[in-house]
């Protein structure tokens, strides 16, 4: 299913905490959302689900408007926000049973267990569950009404890395089936492995909505280089804005080096060090979102 959010604006108390969201996730994409602590996910997300408010903008899922009032459209909807709220006392399947629809898929659901590997705790009251266990019991909850559109606010959050691992290969199973995902998450480097479309989100506004391809594309792989007239290297570069001066050494884009190189030698600088800077998906994230 289709998700389109436009020029959403929600304020709380008086103060903005989304501002003019816009963004599309089409049917079977996984769109990832990445922002800082109270950048504004987990309330651009109560907002999709009609759990809040917003003051302007429209929220459709399948060109269908979703509002607090209106939520014919969520029926195709699973979710799992914050924490899950379960009852201490039931166990993980009177959980099951009572968040099933009439028409809930045995099969499915005994899949979707296994996929989480479950089966040996859902017979226990979920006081007894680890932060882990709930979490997964979260999931399958969210799973368990065969939605078309998932929502899941740090789905792996307290997971083991073998949970982890779970999560993910249903996630993508489940996409290639045509469901669409929006998931939040701070472990940048696992979302990486999921998401087809990021999302990110600084102070209530978002900076960018792009094709993960496109977005590891952009960031450029940069060099660290260290000459020996260093004082001298600094004057030479210092109107160039593609390069950052460090203490001790240059941070060159790959793509200056053509012109960079021939510079230094003809003012008799030389390149003693060069190494490749980390530049991976987390860093060039945490540069965005500084
Ligand atoms: N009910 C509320 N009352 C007052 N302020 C709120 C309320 N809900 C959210 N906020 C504020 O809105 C901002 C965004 O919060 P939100 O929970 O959406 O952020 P987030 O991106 O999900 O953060 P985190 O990564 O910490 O979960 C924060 O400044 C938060 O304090």
């Amino acid at each position: 299913m289709q998700l389109q959010v436009t020029n959403l604006r929600k304020q709380i108390k008086g103060k903005s905490i989304l501002k003019d969201v816009s963004f599309t996730l089409e049917a079977g994409q996984i769109g990832g959302l990445v922002g800082a602590n109270g950048a504004g996910k987990t309330t651009l997300m109560k907002s999709i689900l009609g759990m809040i408010s917003i003051n302007q903008g429209t929220i459709k899922v399948e060109q269908q408007v979703v509002s607090v009032q209106k939520k014919t459209a969520l029926h195709n909807v699973g979710s799992l926000i914050e924490y899950p709220a379960l009852y201490p006392y039931l166990t993980g399947w009177e959980h099951l049973r009572l968040f099933a629809n009439d028409d809930y898929n045995q099969k499915e659901t005994e899949d979707l267990i296994a996929a989480l590997e479950m089966e040996s705790y859902l017979k226990r009251p979920t006081r007894q569950y680890s932060l882990g266990m709930k979490q997964k019991l979260g999931i399958l909850l969210a799973l368990i009404n065969q939605p078309r559109l998932v929502i899941l606010d740090e789905p792996i959050n307290g997971l083991d890395p073998n949970g982890t691992k779970q999560v993910r290969d249903l996630i993508l199973r489940l996409q290639k089936r045509g469901i669409t995902f929006l998931i939040s998450s701070h472990v940048l480097s696992e979302l990486e492995k999921m998401i087809d479309v990021l999302i990110i989100i600084k102070d209530g506004v978002i900076l960018k909505q792009t094709t993960l391809r496109r977005f590891q594309h952009h960031s450029q792989q940069r060099l660290r280089i260290t000459v020996d007239k260093f004082d001298l290297a600094r004057k030479l570069i210092g109107a160039n804005e593609q390069i950052e001066i460090s203490d001790t050494a240059l941070m060159v884009p790959v793509a200056e080096l053509q012109t960079l190189v021939p510079g230094l030698n003809a003012n008799g600088i030389h390149i003693q060090t060069v190494e490749s800077e980390r530049d991976d998906f987390e860093n060039n994230l945490l540069q965005l979102l500084k």
